[in-house]
């Protein structure tokens, strides 16, 4: 039996690129393409099992809310969320009215990007100074990225673990902000490029060593295999899963 899926942001860059994946994926059915100005509701959703969202910062959790509301598994990969967000949809999840409810959020399902916050936590350790410097395609409404929001966080709770103190950093006067942004006191810092899709590096150093952990993604195809695998497992899982990581063996 086939997936049923209905795509929230259907118009936009991602969410055209996730109807053709859909459309291309085997054992997933399109059944509904929605946009600003369509309701969420059970006759617009057209038999969906998933809703898959993506959309805009300031819409996306109440669309999710919605989505529940109407008895959907919701795959989201709109930015924009925090603990006080991400919470209030765990507690919708628990209603006796959302049983059978599930729903994946991941700041990025490209693998690589997947790895690379991976890794990055991993390796925070044993290093000294930790930097975020992500890149895109200058029409991206939100900075820092989600993706680089959810690394820093990654490396600074790995710091943080490790007993660490904060990073060394003697800077005394920082009028314009050319630190960055700080994240769990990670320096985050943000480049908007044309020619750029979503790109992120991660900078680890010691006296004397520096890491770089890289990813590129040149096309929005790499976020694809990791949309589809979530619209696949999302119905099998329960409440609230963040994270792609979290349907990989990493
Ligand atoms: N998790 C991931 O792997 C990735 C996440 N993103 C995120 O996805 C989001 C969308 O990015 P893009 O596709 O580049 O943006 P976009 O601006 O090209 O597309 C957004 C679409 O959502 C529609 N929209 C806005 N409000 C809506 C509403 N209330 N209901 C239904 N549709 C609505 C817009 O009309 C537009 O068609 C951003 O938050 C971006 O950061 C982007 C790429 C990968
Ligand atoms: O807006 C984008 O393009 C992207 N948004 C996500 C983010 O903010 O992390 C994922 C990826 O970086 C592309």
């Amino acid at each position: 039996m086939s997936i049923a899926v209905a795509v929230v942001g259907a118009a936009g860059r991602m969410g055209s690129t996730v109807c053709q994946a859909v459309q291309d994926a085997d054992g997933l059915e399109l059944v509904a393409r929605l946009d600003v100005g369509d309701e969420l509701t059970l006759a617009t959703l057209n038999g969906a099992d998933v809703a898959v969202d993506f959309t805009h910062p300031a819409v996306t959790e109440d669309n999710v809310h919605a989505l529940i509301d109407a008895g959907v598994d919701v795959v989201v990969g709109t930015t924009g969320w925090t603990d006080e967000s991400y919470e209030r949809v765990r507690e919708h999840l628990e209603r006796p009215e959302a049983a059978g409810c599930s729903v994946i959020i991941a700041p990025n399902f490209a693998l690589s990007a997947v790895l690379t916050m991976s890794f990055a936590a991993k390796a925070a350790r044993y290093f000294e100074s930790a930097e975020v410097i992500e890149l895109h395609h200058p029409n991206k409404v939100d900075a820092p990225s989600g993706t680089a929001i959810a690394t820093a966080r990654g490396i600074a709770a790995a710091r943080a673990e490790a007993g660490l103190g904060p990073v060394p950093d003697a800077t005394e006067t920082d009028p314009d902000g050319a630190r960055g942004a700080v994240v769990d006191g990670v320096h985050v810092h943000a480049v908007r490029l044309r020619g750029l899709t979503a790109h992120e590096e991660v900078v680890l150093g010691n006296p004397g060593e520096q890491l770089t952990i890289r990813t590129d993604s040149f096309d929005r195809a790499s976020f694809m295999p990791g949309v589809v695998l979530a619209v696949r497992e999302v119905g099998a899982r329960e409440g609230l899963t963040i994270g792609l990581d979290q349907l990989l063996d990493l």
